[in-house]
């Protein structure tokens, strides 16, 4: 995976060498993920698909340094994953605000926890909240705001830490299709201004095509990948509703679709 907006010349962002998780509990095993080896280098926008319950939240909880792979490793720009990475941002479907938090004192949440608060990183987390059109609900509780406000707000505390990588997990699927698409594009305006690798959980494949380099297709239970699409040029350079209306897009889309079924 270099061809896409990570190149060759960068170096590996991410990197899976035969990884497996089965998760022990008292009764019972679950072998969620079978060997699964990719890589992907920094600046590439990687998305993972593929049917419910086939591991897809479990390699981005690997990634995270949340759970420990049963076998295999995993390394962050050459480092083994041993615990969560400084160099990471996560971001999942439920916007997690603290509702007794207004937006400006959620919005720096993570630069507390880092100990990376000072009035410099306090102002840049403010620049982000205006860059993406809610500098006016600084001082507002995140009850007083609307669902797809909400998770720019969420968001933009993932984006203040300046990750180097980006894990979503279904980021978008709360909100409606309006939002959906206004949110993707503010993501691709910052990701066009601030180098990231982006590794991002859907079950959305018109959402995959219109954001990703690469997209990998898991299937099965222990899941594995079962097909790698190296997106289009033509489709990774055009905004995410600009990319929906290629004439490429839907062949690729049926193709996916397929890959999905089988
Ligand atoms: N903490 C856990 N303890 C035990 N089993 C788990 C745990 N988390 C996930 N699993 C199991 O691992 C398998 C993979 O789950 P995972 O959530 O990674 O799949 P997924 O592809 O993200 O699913 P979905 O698309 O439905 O969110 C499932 O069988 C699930 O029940």
């Amino acid at each position: 995976m270099s061809e896409g907006g990570g190149t060759v010349s960068e170096p590996i962002a991410i990197e899976a060498k035969r990884i497996t998780k089965t998760y022990l509990s008292i009764q019972d095993e679950i072998h969620a993920v079978n060997p699964i080896t990719f890589q992907i280098r920094h600046g590439e926008f990687v998305s993972l698909v593929g049917s419910s319950g086939c591991g897809k939240s479990t390699i981005l909880s690997l990634v995270a340094g949340l759970i420990p792979p049963t076998s295999g490793t995993l390394r962050i720009f050459g480092e083994k994953v041993l615990a969560p990475s400084n160099r990471l941002g996560y971001m999942l479907q439920q916007d997690c605000l603290l509702d007794w938090r207004t937006v400006e004192d959620n919005i720096t949440l993570g630069l507390e926890f880092r100990r990376q608060k000072s009035e410099r990183t306090k102002s840049r987390a403010r620049a982000l909240l205006q860059e993406l059109g809610l500098g006016h609900t600084l001082k507002l509780l995140p009850s007083q705001l609307s669902g797809g406000m909400r998770q720019r707000v969420a968001l933009v505390r993932t984006l203040a830490v300046q990750p180097d990588i980006l894990l979503l997990d279904e980021p978008f699927s709360a909100v409606d299709y309006q939002n959906k698409i206004y949110l993707e594009e503010l993501l691709m305006n910052v990701l066009s201004k601030r180098k990231m690798t982006v590794l991002l959980v859907t079950h959305d494949l018109e959402e995959a095509l219109a954001l990703s380099d690469t997209i990998l297709v898991m299937g099965g239970q222990p899941g594995t990948i079962r097909h790698t699409l190296k997106v289009p040029k033509e489709l990774q350079s055009a905004a995410p509703l600009e990319s929906r209306s290629k004439s490429s897009f839907r062949p690729l889309l049926n193709d996916l679709w397929k890959e999905m079924e089988r």
